[in-house]
């Protein structure tokens, strides 16, 4: 098992707290991408955060190859856990060239320079980011290669599970597929882990071999891709009202959740 959530729950605020997350507990195994799929507010990004030792869970734990995740030594699971956020230019700084910031997270771990140019320019060749576009400022770029970018800077430590938060939400569909495409050949490539944040249905089929439903601060319903067989059908009336929502004609959503 690469990563464990066990019986997480997280709260914010003191007085009139809002109880996000309850009793959530996910296993995701090497080589898996598991969606996380669910209405927006839920808490989908919360448990994507927790799971990378951005945010403290109030009760639970994370257990990463075995081992608990603790955010006050978060840093030390740089080259475990890693996070892909939906909008790409805020995961980069302004003021540092793509190779720039490629590089810091291996300077910080005294990678060697020319070890770093060695893997940057591997890396940029996986993420099929035109070696051009090293030199250039994020703000030089367009949103899907910028997206490629920060996909480059997440797996440049070599993590083995990458939080995938809402990465296509902001792409038009023919980038979406390129993204979505992308990461499978990465996650098999490099025997990767992914939770893919989504609240869309398609998006989660098309990349996820499980797919978890989240709901009133709990995974409600789980459904499975069988070899020949197609999708598992989801049991939870949520799951169900989510999935027909989703499929039915814009719009429509806002009635169901
Ligand atoms: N730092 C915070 N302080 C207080 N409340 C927060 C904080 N972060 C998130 N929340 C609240 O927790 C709830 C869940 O937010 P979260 O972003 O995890 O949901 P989500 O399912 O990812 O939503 P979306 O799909 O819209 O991104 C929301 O009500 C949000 O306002």
């Amino acid at each position: 098992m690469v990563v464990e959530v066990k019986k997480v729950a997280k709260r914010y605020g003191k007085k009139n707290a809002t109880q996000v997350l309850r009793d959530v507990s996910l296993q995701i195994e090497q080589e898996t991408c598991v969606a996380l799929l669910g209405a927006s507010g839920v808490g989908k990004s919360t448990l994507g955060r927790i799971m990378v030792g951005l945010e403290r869970p109030d009760e639970g734990a994370i257990f990463v190859q075995g081992e608990r995740l603790l955010v006050a030594k978060h840093k030390r699971f740089r080259n475990k856990v890693q996070m892909v956020f939906q909008d790409p230019q805020s995961a980069f700084n302004p003021r540092l060239t793509l190779a720039e910031s490629l590089a810091e997270p291996l300077w910080v771990e005294r990678v060697s320079k020319r070890e770093c140019d060695k893997r940057i320019g591997a890396m940029s060749e996986d993420v099929q980011l035109d070696q051009e576009f090293l030199d250039r400022y994020p703000e030089q770029l367009s949103g899907g290669q910028l997206q490629r970018a920060a996909i480059a800077r997440a797996l440049i430590c070599r993590p083995s599970f990458v939080v995938l938060d809402e990465v296509v939400s902001s792409l038009d569909v023919i980038h979406q597929h390129h993204i979505l495409d992308l990461l499978h050949g990465l996650k098999e490539r490099y025997g990767l882990s992914y939770l893919f944040i989504t609240h869309d249905f398609q998006a989660a089929k098309y990349i996820a071999e499980r797919i978890a439903v989240l709901y009133g601060g709990k995974v409600v319903d789980q459904i499975k891709k069988k070899e020949n067989e197609g999708w598992q059908c989801f049991k939870h009336p949520h799951a169900l009202r989510l999935q027909k929502a989703v499929l039915a004609p814009h719009g429509i959503l806002s009635r169901f959740i």
